[in-house]
This record gives C-alpha cells, structure tokens and sequence, in this order.
C-alpha cells in the first residue's frame, strides 16, 4: 500500500479507488516531499505515470510545484491558477496533511482542469473586441457628426432627462453606477457616456457573472510568465490595462463574489494594478462605469456587497426606468426594429398592426427593451418565411398571444366600478356591450362567428346589438 494510515487494508483501497476515480488530479506527498500517491487524472494532466513518480521527490518532476512550500509554511493554498504545459490550464488547491497532534506529515494538491472554460474565455474577448472595433468604425460611418446617445431613442420625457443628465456627466471623469432592470439598456448608456466622452483609450466591457472566479483575478489585472509553473508561458494584459486612457465596464457588478471585491477596491484606491505573479505596480487611468440590476443597498446589508467599494463605483447613479413604466416608447422602439430588421431581410413591412400594439401595451415586458427587439426580430423573420409581408399575431410567443385575456381584464377595469356612480345592472350591461363591441371587432364583425365565440344564439346577439345600439355591416 502506498498510502500508510489507520484504514485496514478493505478501506484503505476504497479510499485510494475513490480518489483515483475522481475528475480532480490528487498528488500527496510525505513530510519530506517524496509523492506518495498520484492518481490517474494527475498521470493525464501531467503525463507522468505513478510508477515513475512514486516515492520520488516531488521537485525532481516539478521544480515550482506548491506542495514543498505548504510543508514549509504549513499554510494551505486555495485556487492558485497554474499552466502545467503549453494551452493547458489548471487551478489548484493545496493543504498540510497533520496527525492528532497537529504535526506535519504531509501534503495534499486537488488541480482541476479549466483548459476548457479558458479557452472559452479567450475567444470570447477576441469576439468581444472584433465586435467592438466593427461598432467603432460603424459609428464612424454611420453617425458623423452625431453623437453616439442618437442609439437611444425616447419620446417620455423622464427617460430624455436621463439621456440628457448622461450626456452632461460623460465628459467628467466621475465613475457611474447604471442601474436598471435587464435589457433596458445600460450597456447602450455606458457605451454612449464612453463615446461621447472623448477619451482616447478603449471601451472594455467585462460580465461580472459570467467570469469563473479563479480567472477574475488573472482576467482584471492580468498575469506575468512566471506566475504559473511549467513552461512558455507569455505575460498577458489584464482588461484594466486593455482600457487604459478608456472605461472598463463592470457589467452585473452585483454578482461579484464578495472575496474579490477587495482586490478591485485596492485597485481602485491606487489608481494602479500588480499583474497576477508580477511585482511592478502600473499606473492606471480607466474610468469606470458599472452596472447592475440588483439593489446594492440590500446586498451591503446581507454582507454579499462591500459598503467601501460601493461608494468608489456609485460616485453618480443613473437610473434607468422600465419599458412598463414608459409604455409611450413601446410603438416608437417597435416602429425603429421593424425598420432595421426589414432592411436586413430585405422586405417591406409598414406597420405594426393595432391588434398586435394593443398587445404590446397590456404586456409587462419583463424583458425590456431586449425583448421586444427579439419579438420585432423573429416576427419579422416570421413575415419573411410566410411570405405575406406583414405581422401576424401568431408570430408572436404564445405566451402573448393569450393576452387576449388581459384585454378582456382591461375592460373590467375594477377601479371604475369604484368612481362609478352606476349601480351594478347598469355597470353589467356596459361590460356586456364592450365585449360584443371588443370580439365584433376582433372576428371582423363576422355575425355568426361572435355568436358562436361568446356562446349565444344568433337571435340573441342581434337583440343585445339592437340594444346597445351598436351598428354593423351585415355579413
Ligand atoms: N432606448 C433604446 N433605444 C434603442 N435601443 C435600445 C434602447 N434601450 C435598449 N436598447 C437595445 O436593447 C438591447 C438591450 O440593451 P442592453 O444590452 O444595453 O441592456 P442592459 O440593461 O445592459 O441588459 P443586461 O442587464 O441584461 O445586460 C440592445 O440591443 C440595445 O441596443
């Protein structure tokens, strides 16, 4: 057995079978450093067999491994980003073995392998900055002489002051905290305020969120060749560095877990970084904005935000309102993604029929201003394939189309009967009419068909049309 313990011979094979069969590489060695178990994730990633490395010291295979200076310190190490060979990547973790009696005697090393997530990670940064070198020169074409804010197009009044209070501040140097709910737009504000800014430097946006935790760090301040053990490593910018002279742009900064927030908040108080295994400070100039849709104040409150940091990134707030609370800007966005979209499949559709904006109106349009730009995009894609050239309500989501019901909900607008002076025969009989007057139009006063519709004889309908005096072409 390799692994010397109090286990009988039974358990201690389970264990050694257990550790062997886990997607973690595990590497322990004695208290003087010789290995002396290494299970077969740890012969992949390393490419060493336990035959060769057993009872070896550990330096002889791996001179910069971190399990002699954990024996040395004694202290344990927690997700250490690591290149074991070239386009591999791994993080690992490292603890002292001790005995009862709190002694030394040994160490063990969990590596997991990330080559995957950073990969990832990387060709979304060369995506991200391809994306944003073809929307520069784009602004350049498209919007000479105009200023970046003409993106954000508004008719309430509220939202316009916003616009104009962004414009006012982009040229200050003051870090901005955006906040609103997702898809109303806070990206588009942060990169107008960057335009309209004038600085010369880059706009760098990062997703607070989406970023593993053992890359923030790496990602944020970047890294030099000789933080990672192993060979042909090549130093690499952090995004702070990329947006020199520019703005980073803390997107979801609610989500940034509460273990890093200092490493950001020493950043921002020095005005300087230290890349991830360097010891030269850079002098930094970033502006930045960041964004979120969460409310800050509760998460200071339950220890998941730092109240110190929250003051350096919320220097001025913007609050963006929305789409339910500016339902004006719904036709105006609606009408503005119709024309972009038709341009892109090259078709020709002039409006948006009122069936489908009174939809729009009685939706709570969770999604924001992104959801309806989906909906115009996949409705227009509808039209397209149809080949009838306008929009119908069953390119919409079917959760929308049942919004018929609201309709009807809307017509039995319970604060009415509240100011209503009318008693409850009357107010019934008002209803009555405005949901016969309501599904004649929907069903394109096809008689028999709104008879069928709401359940009633013929001759019935026509007496309550006679009633409530409503007057239609015969069909
Ligand atoms: N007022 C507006 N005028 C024109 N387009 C807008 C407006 N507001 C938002 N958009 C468009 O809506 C989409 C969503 O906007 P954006 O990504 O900026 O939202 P966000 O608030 O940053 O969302 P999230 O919080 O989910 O990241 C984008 O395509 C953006 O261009």
């Amino acid at each position: 057995m390799i692994f010397k313990s109090n286990f009988n011979e039974h358990d201690q094979e389970m264990f050694e079978y257990i550790l062997d069969n886990i997607p973690d590489s595990i590497t322990i060695v004695d208290e003087k450093c010789k290995v002396i178990f290494f299970n077969s994730t740890a012969e992949k990633y390393y490419g060493v067999s336990r035959h060769e490395i057993l009872g070896k010291d550990i330096l002889s295979f791996f001179p910069g491994a971190i399990l002699p200076k954990v024996l040395d310190k004694g202290s344990s190490y927690y997700n250490v980003y690591n290149s074991p060979r070239q386009n591999s990547y791994i993080v690992l973790s490292a603890a002292p073995l001790l005995d009862k009696s709190g002694n030394i005697i040994g160490a063990l090393a969990r590596d997991r392998d990330i080559t995957e997530i950073v990969k990832l990670s990387d060709l979304l940064n060369k995506t991200q900055l391809s994306l944003l070198q073809l929307e520069k020169e784009f602004s350049k074409i498209s919007l000479t002489g105009e200023s970046y804010f003409s993106k954000i197009i508004s008719n309430n009044s509220s939202f316009i002051q916003v616009i104009n209070i962004c414009k006012n501040i982009s040229k200050t140097p003051l870090n901005i905290l955006l906040r609103g709910e997702s898809g109303t737009g806070k990206e588009l504000f942060a990169k107008a305020i960057h335009y309209e800014s004038g600085r010369k430097g880059k706009f760098i946006p990062i997703n607070c969120s989406a970023i593993p935790n053992e890359l923030f760090e790496s990602e944020l301040f970047g890294y030099e060749p000789g933080a990672f053990t192993g060979a042909k490593n090549v130093a690499k910018k952090g995004k702070f560095e990329e947006a020199e002279g520019g703005t980073l742009f803390l997107d979801e900064i609610g989500d940034m877990p509460i273990e890093l927030q200092p490493k950001l908040l020493r950043v921002l108080e020095d005005g300087e970084v230290t890349r991830v295994g360097g010891n030269k400070a850079i002098k930094i100039n970033v502006r930045i904005i960041s964004a979120t849709n969460k409310e800050i104040r509760d998460l200071i409150s339950e220890n998941k935000f730092r109240r110190d940091l929250y003051y350096r990134l919320d220097v001025f707030q913007v609050n963006i309102p929305p789409l339910r609370d500016r339902k004006g800007d719904i036709v105006l966005l609606a009408n503005k993604f119709l024309q972009e979209f038709c341009m892109e499949q090259g078709i020709n559709i002039i409006e948006i029929p009122k069936d489908i904006l009174d939809i729009f109106f009685a939706y709570s349009w969770e999604g924001n201003v992104r959801e309806l730009r989906n909906i115009i995009q996949s409705s227009v894609v509808y039209a397209s394939q149809s080949g009838k050239g306008k929009i119908e309500k069953e390119f919409l989501p079917s959760y929308m189309q049942k919004i018929k019901v609201d309709r009807i909900g809307k017509i039995l607008n319970l604060s009415e009967i509240k100011d209503s002076e009318s008693g409850l025969e009357e107010y019934m009989s008002s209803i009555e009419k405005r949901i016969i007057l309501e599904t004649m139009k929907d069903l394109n006063n096809n008689k028999s068909e709104v008879a069928k519709k709401l359940k009633l004889p013929r001759a019935t309908l026509y007496y309550k049309l006679e009633k409530y005096n409503i007057a239609v072409s015969e069909k």
